[in-house]
């Protein structure tokens, strides 16, 4: 593994990943893997599909029991169960949109904050005074949340009957209904278009100014490399490189670890623009050897669209 050691940490440490194992039977899909997430910080997680990318955020998030190693979070070791993580201050999405399809828009943000309302199962029933001021609260809450993610309109829509992107928001809007102070997203632009991409760009940057450190998976490496303080890249469940987005782009290794996957397969308009813009200058070169060189237009930048 490589550290790219002139990178400044942005804050104190919050999540501290140490020696995690994941094994499926004979299968190693996470090894050792190292990894800590600061304070006002946005990093990546990258690397070709089957990587061990998911396999790790299901270590993270409790849903996995790591066959070796520990996660802490703000100083504590981390217990194996989701809803404890969560409790814990990390939230998460999930690569494929898992939202209630049947509840509204608002229903399920308030589902979001069933682990930080303390209100019993009696004075739910009982529609205590102190249940109902808590009812508001969440309410008034989730529709903060609505309005912070351009939800707010879509209040009492059917979360089925939102569009594609509208529903990976909302998939963040309940992610930050518990008040996480680390958010996880498992490929949040998967299927989005460019402009929804742009505007999921803005939105993370957005959570992370209000104070929440994020972890992105992503295959959309043009998103990662603008969006990220840090990158990591994983390949057959190893950190391969860590670093700043310039140093994990620039590493052979990393583009090689690309090469031949279908991640590498359909590039989109921009990217042929950018190989023919590239072959005519070649071209042009060719023929008017006197003109200065061409610019290399090397990049591992593209899309993928696998959704699981
Ligand atoms: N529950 C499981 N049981 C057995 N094998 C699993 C399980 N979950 C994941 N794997 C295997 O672990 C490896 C890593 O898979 P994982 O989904 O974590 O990769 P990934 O990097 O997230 O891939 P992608 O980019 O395609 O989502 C794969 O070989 C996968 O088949």
């Amino acid at each position: 593994m490589t550290t790219d050691t002139t990178t400044v940490a942005t804050g104190t440490p919050i999540l501290h990943a140490s020696g995690v194992t994941m094994r499926f039977g004979g299968l190693t899909a996470v090894r050792d893997v190292e990894l800590s997430v600061n304070s006002g910080e946005i990093v990546g997680l990258i690397g070709p599909n089957g990587a061990g990318k998911t396999t790790f955020f299901n270590c993270l998030t409790g849903l996995y029991i790591p066959t070796e190693g520990t996660v802490s979070y703000k100083g504590n070791v981390l217990p194996h169960k989701s809803h404890l993580v969560t409790q814990a201050g990390i939230a998460r999405t999930f690569q494929n949109i898992r939202l209630f399809a049947n509840m509204t828009v608002l229903e399920n943000v308030l589902v979001g904050r069933h682990t930080r309302t303390n209100e019993g199962l009696w004075s739910a029933l009982l529609r205590t005074p102190g249940f109902k001021r808590a009812e508001r609260a969440s309410e008034a809450r989730a529709m903060e949340l609505l309005e912070f993610t351009g939800l707010a309109h879509k209040r009492d829509h059917l979360a089925r009957n939102l569009p594609y992107g509208e529903q990976r928001k909302l998939e963040i809007a309940r992610a930050l209904a518990s008040e996480p102070g680390l958010l996880l997203l498992d490929e949040p632009t998967a299927g989005m278009n460019p402009q929804e991409t742009r505007a999921a760009e803005e939105l993370i940057f957005a959570i992370r100014d209000q104070g929440i450190a994020v972890l992105v998976i992503e295959h959309d490496m043009r998103f990662i490399f603008n969006l990220c303080d840090r990158v990591t890249c994983l390949v057959q469940g190893e950190v391969l490189v860590e670093g700043s987005p310039s140093v994990v782009q620039s590493d052979e290794r990393v583009v090689a670890a690309y090469l031949g996957t279908p991640f590498e397969g359909a590039p989109g308009a921009e990217e042929v623009a950018e190989v023919n813009a590239a072959e005519a200058a070649q071209a042009d070169d060719a023929a008017h050897t006197s003109a200065p060189g061409t610019t290399s237009t090397t990049s591992t930048t593209g899309t993928e669209g696998d959704a699981k």
